[in-house]
């Protein structure tokens, strides 16, 4: 029987339960998300499922991600339905705070995202990265997980949180997540939800344009530059406007020209006034 999940809006009392599970010998998982929940976010909770004893899912627009003219104040907030759908998972408990209880009066402590973080999505949100950073250590502090799960849709931000749990020895496990697709392609995200009909068919050329990469590369294509500046041209003509388009190296996450190993093509880009990003992961034949 489904049963809607414990919410908690006090980060203090989370974290004491958590422990309590945790000296009872409970492993615990932790998905932060910022809400509106899809299949994409359940993946994540079902992935923790499998072998956590217990997943603490965090709904919260972080503020301090968003720059001044960022879509913060229209995020989408759907507590209730988040809820509903989390009730086909047990046990899970949700922490939905207020922004006063993650960022107490007079707070000006902040996390400087590492190096990693001032490419790509950093040089078109240079103050993300760093809020997202705050977010999740303090996220980490106030559910004491053992293992977080997050989306290999956001890739830069799955190494950014890597890069901050090694350098600051958090004592987490950072395990990635696959992406969960439209049955046509279209990568999942809350911000779908902002494209009109006919955006979202235009939207569709994102993950077409990656996976025909895919398959060049594949076939032995190695020209890094020339694949990019191809997506560049095919998205502009279908009316999207890419912010970048890198194949790049999955660790460093610096721009690859010539393909001779394991490279991620990564995309960011404007359909109307929705900002949409999705990558994918390749090999070329050379390397398998
Ligand atoms: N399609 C997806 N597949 C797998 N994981 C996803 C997917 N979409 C989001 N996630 C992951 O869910 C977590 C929470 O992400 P978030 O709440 O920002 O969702 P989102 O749909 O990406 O929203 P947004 O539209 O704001 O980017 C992140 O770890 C993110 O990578
Ligand atoms: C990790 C995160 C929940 C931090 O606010 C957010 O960036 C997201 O939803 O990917
Ligand atoms: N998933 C990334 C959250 C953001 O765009 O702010």
């Amino acid at each position: 029987m489904s049963q809607v999940p414990r919410v908690f809006h006090d980060p203090s009392e989370l974290r004491s339960e958590v422990r309590r599970a945790q000296a009872r010998g409970q492993r615990a998982g932790l998905v932060p998300t910022m809400g509106a929940l899809h299949e994409g976010h359940l993946s994540l909770v079902a992935e923790s499922q499998k072998t956590c004893d217990l997943t603490v899912v965090t709904i919260f627009v972080n503020p301090t991600q968003f720059a001044p003219g960022e879509d913060f104040e229209k995020y989408p907030r759907t507590l209730d339905t988040d809820l509903k759908l989390l009730s086909r998972f047990e046990p899970v408990w949700v922490l939905a705070p207020e922004v006063e209880a993650m960022y107490p009066s007079g707070s000006t402590t902040e996390v400087n995202a590492p190096e990693i973080a001032r490419t790509l999505e950093g040089e078109f949100r240079p103050t993300h990265f760093d809020g997202v950073a705050t977010i999740v250590l303090k996220l980490f502090q106030v559910a004491p997980a053992d293992a977080a799960y997050f989306g290999q849709k956001d890739f830069q931000q799955v190494r950014v949180i890597e890069e901050m749990v090694r350098d600051l020895l958090v004592p987490i496990e950072i395990i990635r997540c696959p992406i969960i697709r439209e049955e046509d392609g279209l990568a999942m995200s809350s911000r779908n939800r902002y494209l009109s009909e006919g955006e979202r068919k235009i939207a569709l050329v994102i993950s077409q344009t990656l996976r025909a990469s895919v398959a060049q590369i594949e076939a032995g294509a190695t020209d890094g530059n020339l694949l990019s500046g191809e997506m560049l041209a095919l998205m502009q003509e279908a009316g999207i406007a890419p912010e970048y388009v890198t194949i790049a190296d999955p660790q460093t996450l610096k721009s690859v020209e010539t393909i001779t190993a394991e490279v991620v093509i990564l995309v960011a880009a404007k359909v109307g006034a929705t900002r949409l990003i999705d990558n994918v992961l390749v090999s070329p034949p050379s390397s398998r």
